[in-house]
């Protein structure tokens, strides 16, 4: 947990509500809503506005996340995702440490936590979904059913999925380290904006002999090149914000105290557009890597466009009025 009460050094607390559950709080994670400073922002002071912060709050290790973390960013995105009034969601790291004042966006996955064949709970923690079942009432043989099946989670690449097929823009606020499993989930946010005084950037995968030969690897040889996602996996060299934004892994770099100022920006710009236009985009940008599970996204947003003509509720009107459909109003376009 960050020791700064504003959470980050770059969170401005006037800006943002948080949201907690009562049954279940955050511990690794924070999540705020943003708020209408009044005038500033042109509806009341308080009113809610279209745009959440998601952050990793583990600054004493860079950022990094073991199986807990997921599980509550998983939460948030969902929830933001769920949320009809929401237009946008800001991914970021708390910080600085208090341990050294190092910043991080994450570090990827705690290491800590890696087991023999995947990242494991630690013993005092519940997995989401179990939490408020009593574990302690639970008898040992089922505990240990569970436990086999939790062992060995995976399920960052949950969350990608999870934020590929979120039909809003996510946009990476990067304060600083970005290695591993933490540079994967910047490469699967659409919009990335980075500090200049501490970002760095480190694909350290096989330094831990770990691979994210998914979209850690293959979106970002879409990103910037194959040359350049060869260079930055194989050799695993430090690079700044500037080459970051040079190469296209993101989208601008700007001085630290204006890191946040530029997501929530962003946020709200996409907020002004139409949101039909974002989610199709969105799923169009997303297509050719996504295969199938792609098409499927994008084609799912145009049955919901077909559903609305008229042409559509005759097929369902027909049926439900046990008649044939007179399709005569509506011409074979070409
Ligand atoms: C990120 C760093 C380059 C920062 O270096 P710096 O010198 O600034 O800081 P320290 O090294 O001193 O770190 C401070 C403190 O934090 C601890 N720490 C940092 N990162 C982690 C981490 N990931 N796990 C655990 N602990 C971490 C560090 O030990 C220090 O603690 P002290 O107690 O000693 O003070 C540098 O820290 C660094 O290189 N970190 C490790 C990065 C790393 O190895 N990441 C994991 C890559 S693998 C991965 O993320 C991954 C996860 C998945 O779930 C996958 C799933 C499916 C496919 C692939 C996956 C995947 O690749």
């Amino acid at each position: 947990m960050s020791s700064l009460p504003g959470v980050s050094d770059t969170f401005d607390p006037q800006r943002w509500r948080e949201i907690q559950s009562e049954d279940d709080p955050l511990v690794d994670t924070t999540y705020h809503r943003l708020i209408s400073r009044g005038a500033a922002d042109g509806v009341p002071a308080g009113v809610d506005l279209p745009v959440v912060r998601i952050a990793i709050d583990r600054p004493e290790i860079r950022n990094g996340f073991d199986p807990r973390t997921v599980d509550e960013l998983y939460r948030c995105i969902d929830d933001a995702r769920s949320t009809p009034d929401v237009a946008a969601i800001i991914l970021t790291g708390n910080g600085p440490s208090p341990k050294d004042g190092g910043y991080a966006f994450s570090s990827g996955g705690d290491q800590r936590s890696r087991g023999t064949d995947g990242y494991q709970y630690l013993a005092d923690q519940t997995p989401y979904g179990e939490r408020g079942a009593d574990p302690a009432g639970m008898t040992e043989q089922r505990r240990s059913r569970i436990d086999r099946g939790r062992r060995a989670r995976m399920h960052i690449l949950e969350v990608q999925r999870l934020m590929r097929s979120t039909p809003k823009p996510i946009i990476a606020a990067i304060p600083g380290w970005t290695t591993g499993g933490g540079h994967s989930l910047m490469v699967v946010c659409d919009l990335a904006v980075a500090s200049a005084e501490h970002a760095v950037f480190k694909q350290v995968d096989a330094n831990v002999s770990s691979f994210d030969a998914g979209y850690g690897a293959g979106l970002l040889a879409r990103q910037v090149g194959d040359k350049r996602a060869r260079q930055i996996f194989f050799l695993a060299e430090p690079y700044t914000p500037q080459e970051a934004e040079a190469w296209g892994v993101i989208n601008k770099v700007v001085p630290h105290a204006e890191l946040e100022d530029t997501a929530i920006d962003w946020g709200l710009t996409v907020a002004t557009k139409s949101p039909q236009s974002i989610r199709m985009l969105k799923y169009a940008f997303n297509m050719i890597d996504d295969g199938i599970a792609g098409q499927q996204a994008f084609a799912g947003e145009a049955t919901r466009l077909a559903y609305m003509t008229e042409e559509a509720q005759e097929g369902r009107d027909a049926f439900l009025q046990h008649r044939a459909p007179d399709w005569s109003k509506y011409p074979y376009y070409f």
